[in-house]
């Protein structure tokens, strides 16, 4: 998967506005969910993993109690690759079902 240009990245990052871009390890994108509770925060993790492993794109992401604070990079890629924005919006979709604080 390709790397996105500089040109790319900057369009591409307008579609997942509540993604922050970060320069570090060639780019990546992040961004911080908070859910009603651990279940509730869980139970999103657990639709986003079947997403992920079905795409063979998986989320770097760190949970404690109902906040789950997402990365998403390519590491063949060496930064930022649509599949990245393409797990953004799957991402923010899922997140959007529930309720979030
Ligand atoms: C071998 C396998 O296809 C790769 O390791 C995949 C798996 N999931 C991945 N996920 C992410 N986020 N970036 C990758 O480059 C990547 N590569």
């Amino acid at each position: 998967m390709k790397r996105l240009t500089d040109t790319e990245r900057d369009a591409a990052l307008s579609s997942v506005p509540q993604w922050r871009y970060a320069p570090e390890r060639g780019g990546l994108i992040h961004r911080e969910f908070v859910f009603a509770d651990f279940t509730q925060a869980f139970a999103f993790m657990t639709q986003v993993a079947f997403h992920a492993e079905k795409a063979d794109h998986h989320p770097e992401w760190f949970n404690v109690y109902n906040k789950v604070s997402i990365t998403l990079t390519t590491h063949d890629a060496d930064g930022l690759s649509q599949r990245d924005i393409g797990l953004a919006h799957v991402i923010d979709t899922i997140a959007n079902t529930w309720t979030r604080i």
